[in-house]
Parts: C-alpha cells; sequence; structure tokens
C-alpha cells in the first residue's frame, strides 16, 4: 500500500465565467501538474472525500458523513451524470471498519454525487468511471456540523483502512477554500428553497437552470465587486494551507463551524473534504510530504482557489515541482 493525495478546490464557474486569461493558464497548468502526478502515481483506488449541494442529500434526512456502496453523477451545471465505478464490496467493508472505529457513518446503495464529486474525477481523471472510486459524502453546506475534531477522526479511521489496501490509493479532497456562493440556507430560506432544501421534489432541469444563472449572475457582480455575498479570505486560506502542510492537523480541532463562516463564508466547510484527506494519509502512511501547491483567490470562480498534491514518504526534500507563476509557492 502507498498513498498519494490530491486537493482541490471546485467550481461550477469553471465552465462559466472566465478570469482573466493569465489566470485561467495558471489554473490549467496546476491542473496539468495534477493531472501528471496521479498519472505518475497509478492508482488503484481513488478515496474521494467530497461535499455536496444540494443535489444528493437533503435535510430531509441529512447525515455528516456517508460513504457510498454505489454512486452515480446528477450532471449538475454540466458535469457529468451517470455511475461511478464504486467497488462495492471494498466501500462496505471500509463503511465496517470506520463504525467499529468509533465514527458513525451513513452508506448509501444509491448515493448521488454532484460536481462537489464530479468535477475533481473529471478534471484529474479524464472521467467518473476511469478508476474505481470510494466516494465519501462530508456533509459541508447544511447547518448543523460535525466538529472538526470528528472531520478529522473520519479520515482517520479511513486512513487506518486502507492501511491494509494492496495497492495505490489516491486521496481527493474536493471544495472550498474561503467561499460565499449563493448556496440556499435553511435560515434564509423562502418556502420554495425551504421544499428544495428539504429534498421534497428532486430538482427539474428547469429549477437547476434557475440556480444556474442565479450563481452566474452572482459571480459576475462578485467580480465587479457588487455582489451581496462575504469576501473570499486569502489569510484564512493561508493559514489553512499551511497547518494542512504542517501535518499538525490537531490545530483544527479548535475551529468552530461558526467562526469557519463567519470569517471565510458558508461554503468554507468545504475544507473538511481537505482536512479529512489530508488525516487519512496521515493515519495511513505516518507522515507527509506536500509536493506542490497553487493558491489565489479567483472572484471569477467565487473561490479561494488552490491545488495541492502531497505524497505518504519520509520528509526528506521540500517541493519536488513548481507551482504555477503568481500562484503561492511553498519553499
Ligand atoms: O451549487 C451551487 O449552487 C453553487 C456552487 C458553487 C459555486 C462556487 C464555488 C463552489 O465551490 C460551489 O460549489
Ligand atoms: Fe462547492
Amino acid at each position: 500500500m502507498t498513498l498519494a493525495l490530491v486537493c482541490t478546490s471546485h467550481s461550477p464557474l469553471l465552465e462559466f465565467n472566465d478570469p482573466p486569461p493569465e489566470v485561467r493558464t495558471e489554473v490549467d497548468r496546476a491542473f496539468a501538474q495534477a493531472r501528471q502526478f496521479i498519472e505518475d502515481y497509478e492508482p488503484d483506488l481513488v478515496v474521494s472525500f467530497a461535499p455536496d449541494h444540494y443535489n444528493g442529500f437533503f435535510y430531509k434526512l441529512m447525515p455528516p458523513f456517508c460513504i457510498g456502496l454505489e454512486a452515480s453523477g446528477v450532471g449538475d451545471f454540466g458535469s457529468s451524470a451517470g455511475p461511478l465505478d464504486v467497488p462495492s464490496a471494498l466501500a462496505e467493508q471500509m463503511a465496517q471498519s470506520v463504525l467499529d472505529q468509533g465514527v458513525d457513518i451513513a452508506v448509501s446503495l444509491e448515493m448521488e454525487v454532484d460536481h462537489g464529486a464530479v468535477q475533481p474525477l473529471e478534471i484529474l481523471l479524464g472521467g467518473i468511471a476511469t478508476k474505481p472510486v470510494i466516494p465519501i459524502f462530508v456533509n459541508s453546506v447544511a447547518a448543523p456540523f460535525a466538529p472538526m475534531k470528528r472531520i478529522r477522526l473520519l479520515g482517520e479511521a479511513v486512513g487506518t483502512f486502507l492501511k491494509n489496501f494492496d495497492g495505490n490509493v489516491l486521496l481527493l479532497g474536493s471544495g472550498g477554500l474561503s467561499h460565499d456562493p449563493p448556496v440556499p440556507r435553511l435560515e434564509a430560506a423562502t418556502g420554495e428553497q425551504r421544499k428544495m432544501l428539504l429534498g421534497c421534489n428532486h430538482p427539474t432541469a428547469a429549477a437547476r437552470s434557475v440556480r444556474q444563472q442565479r450563481v452566474i449572475d452572482t459571480a459576475k457582480a462578485f467580480t465587479r465587486g457588487e455582489a451581496g455575498i462575504m469576501d473570499l479570505a486569502p489569510e484564512w486560506d493561508r493559514q489553512l494551507l499551511d497547518i494542512l502542510a504542517s501535518g499538525e492537523l490537531e490545530q483544527l480541532d479548535a475551529w468552530t463551524a461558526k467562526e469557519m463562516a463567519a470569517t471565510a463564508g458558508n461554503s468554507a466547510h468545504e475544507v473538511r473534504t481537505w482536512v479529512a484527506a489530508h488525516n487519512a494519509l496521515k493515519a495511513a502512511a505516518g507522515q507527509y510530504t506536500v509536493t506542490s501547491e497553487y493558491y489565489r483567490p479567483i472572484p471569477e470562480y467565487i473561490a479561494g482557489f488552490a491545488v495541492t498534491t502531497a505524497v505518504s514518504v519520509p520528509k526528506t526534500a521540500g517541493l519536488t515541482e513548481t507551482a504555477v507563476a503568481a500562484g503561492t509557492v511553498r519553499a
């Protein structure tokens, strides 16, 4: 067993709202670098920690975590629809192991995943069914939220299970960093939105299209400095990336959901997927080294946008790859 990790922000706006060309080039280069990292690593199994945005998980029954024993993409924002290649028996063993280790987790035989899980698979692996994938949903938009310590322990339990896997495992974390896109929230929901959040009716194509346009319009206004959403928080993002790179993930146990949202936006909770993925790597391997990092706050994507790679090897060297010009490079 060896492990490698790629964590990446996602944004449905990647396909709908371009930043200046030099920024798009940076992002494309960061993705290309991560793709090459994965190609060189040749994973036998992908374990994906990802959020959902009320496309597969709803308040009718909202678990903090869920492992998909079978899963399919819903196709929101033009992302791929259809089945993922989930190794069901292995996913069930993982769920049992995580439960045995004291972390309560749900399972789904019909998990639906949206752009949060699908976009990294498309961009980094060329599609949703090119590799066996175990999808792990981490609730990151629907309050109340699990404490950060539980997120760390979820990652630890998954990593401990993976120690016995015979093959190369790629851990993916998807989302964040700081951002506050207009995802409806229960506390401010209209009657119709409340029904949507509850999952009373699965979103129709028309409803998806209205929601999509709202996000695009908000991103354009945000770029002009006119949207009523929270600013990106590069200092918070920097602090998080530094803690993740240090491996001292216990530091994050003290972060509260309230403070995270107040400082970095309501969808900053998506960084929970990064924390779980990093701690899975740490639990399975003992220690890890971050091998590349790209970061830039990109208003056009409504995201403090980051892409990092890490490997489970002794800390003998610093970065092996150069991050993208004008993005932050860890020395
Ligand atoms: O699903 C939505 O309505 C919004 C999605 C979104 C927008 C910007 C950044 C993200 O991480 C998102 O998930
Ligand atoms: Fe998201």
